[in-house]
C-alpha cells in the first residue's frame, strides 16, 4: 500500500506558494515509460483551496501525472511544483503535507477498520492529525470501527482509503478515482465528504471517470486524451464550449434524404442510420439566436422535402458532449 500521511493542520502551515496562491504548478510535463510517452507536454495550475478535476479517457495519463505530483517518480521533462517544492526532490519535506488516495489501496483483511487507521497513524507525526473518531465519522465508517476489513464492501474500503488519506489534515489532497465501485448513494455521500474537505480549505486534485462527479465538485477541470490536455477551464466554460445540439429522426423509408440535409450555421449533420431509424444531430457553436435560426432553416427544408422531423429537439451541450468531441478529434 502506498499511502502518504501528513502531520499538521492547514491553518498551522506557511507555504512558499501562499504569496502566489498556487498549490500545484505543472509546466510542459512529459512522462515516459521507456520509449513510450504517456504524458506529452501538459500544463495546468491548481490554486490554493481549489478543487481541480482531471478527466480523461482510459490510458490518457491521469494517474501518471498524479504519480509525478505525489513525488513517487521524477518528471521525465518539464517542471512541476507542489506547494512550491519539487515533489520528487523534496518529497521528504513535502509528504507530511500531502494526502494521497491511490487508485488501488491495499489493506490487510484480518485487521479491523480501527486497527487499520491506527496502523496508518503510526506513520503520521503527532501534530495536526485528526482524532480516530473524527476520521471515521468524517468518512462515514464510525459504526464499522470493529469490523474486519475483509468484511467491508468495495465502497466501504474506498472510504477507508479516504480515511487514511485525510487523517493528517493534508494541505493538498490527491484523489485518484475516489468513488469507483460505489453505489449512487455512497458516491453522493462521498461527494459531500470531499466538499467538506474543500470547504475547510484543502486543495484537492482528483481524477474521475464520472462526469457528474466533476461537474458537482470541480471549480476547474481539464480533459486529457492520449497524454495531452485538450480542454480546460471552469466547469461553466467547458460546458458552454459544447454549444447546442439539435436532433431529430427522419423516416426510414426515405433513405435518400440525408444526402440533401443542409449545413446549419456552418455545422454539418451527423447521421446515424439503422434499418428502422435515421437519426440526425447537429452540433452548433453559437448561442440561442443561432440555434433558433438553424431550427427555422431546418423546418423550411423539411417542408420543401415533404417530410416531418420526428422527435425534433434542441438542447444545451453537456460535459459528456465535450468529452466525446475531445475523443473524436483526438483519434
Ligand atoms: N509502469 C508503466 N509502464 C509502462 N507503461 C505504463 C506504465 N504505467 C502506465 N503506463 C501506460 O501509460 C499510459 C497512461 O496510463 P495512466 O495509468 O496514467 O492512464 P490513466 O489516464 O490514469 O488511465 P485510466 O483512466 O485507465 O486509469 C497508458 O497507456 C498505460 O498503459
Amino acid at each position: 500500500m502506498r499511502t502518504t500521511l501528513g502531520t499538521r493542520t492547514v491553518a498551522e502551515r506557511q507555504s512558499p506558494v501562499a504569496a502566489t496562491g498556487l498549490a500545484i504548478e505543472v509546466r510542459d510535463l512529459r512522462q515516459r515509460y521507456g520509449t513510450f510517452e504517456a504524458v506529452r507536454g501538459i500544463s495546468f495550475e491548481v490554486r490554493r483551496g481549489e478543487l481541480f478535476a482531471l478527466l480523461g479517457t482510459n490510458g490518457a495519463g491521469k494517474t501518471t501525472t498524479l504519480e509525478v505530483l505525489e513525488g513517487f517518480v521524477a518528471a521525465s521533462d518539464g517542471q512541476v511544483r507542489v506547494l512550491g517544492h519539487d515533489p520528487y526532490r523534496d518529497r521528504r519535506a513535502l509528504r507530511p503535507r500531502l494526502g494521497i488516495l491511490l487508485q488501488d489501496g491495499g489493506f490487510l483483511g484480518d485487521l479491523t477498520v480501527a486497527e487499520t487507521v491506527d496502523l496508518g497513524r503510526g506513520l503520521v507525526q503527532d501534530t495536526g492529525r485528526r482524532p480516530m473518531d473524527d476520521v471515521l465519522e468524517l468518512v462515514g465508517l464510525a459504526d464499522k470501527a470493529k469490523t474486519y476489513v475483509r468484511q467491508l464492501s468495495g465502497g466501504q474500503r474506498r472510504r477507508l482509503d479516504l480515511a487514511l488519506a485525510v487523517q493528517s489534515c493534508p494541505e493538498v489532497l490527491f484523489l485518484d478515482e475516489p468513488t469507483t465501485g460505489m453505489d449512487p448513494e455512497a458516491r453522493r455521500s462521498t461527494w459531500h465528504i470531499i466538499q467538506r474537505l474543500r470547504d475547510a480549505g484543502t486543495t484537492i486534485l482528483l481524477t474521475t471517470h464520472y462526469l457528474e462527479e466533476a461537474e458537482r465538485l470541480a471549480d476547474r477541470l481539464a480533459i486529457m486524451h492520449r497524454g495531452r490536455i485538450h480542454v480546460a477551464g471552469t466547469v461553466e466554460e467547458v460546458v458552454s464550449s459544447a454549444g447546442d445540439r439539435i436532433t431529430f429522426r427522419l423516416p426510414a423509408n426515405r433513405p435518400e434524404l440525408p444526402a440533401f440535409l443542409p449545413d446549419l450555421e456552418g455545422a454539418a449533420p451527423l447521421v446515424t442510420a439503422s434499418a428502422d431509424d435515421i437519426w440526425v444531430t447537429y452540433a452548433l457553436d453559437g448561442g440561442a439566436d443561432r440555434t433558433h435560426a438553424a431550427l427555422r432553416t431546418l423546418i423550411t427544408w423539411a417542408d420543401e422535402q415533404g417530410v416531418t422531423l420526428e422527435r425534433l429537439g434542441a438542447r444545451s451541450g453537456t460535459l459528456e458532449d465535450v468529452f466525446l468531441r475531445v475523443v473524436e478529434e483526438g483519434r
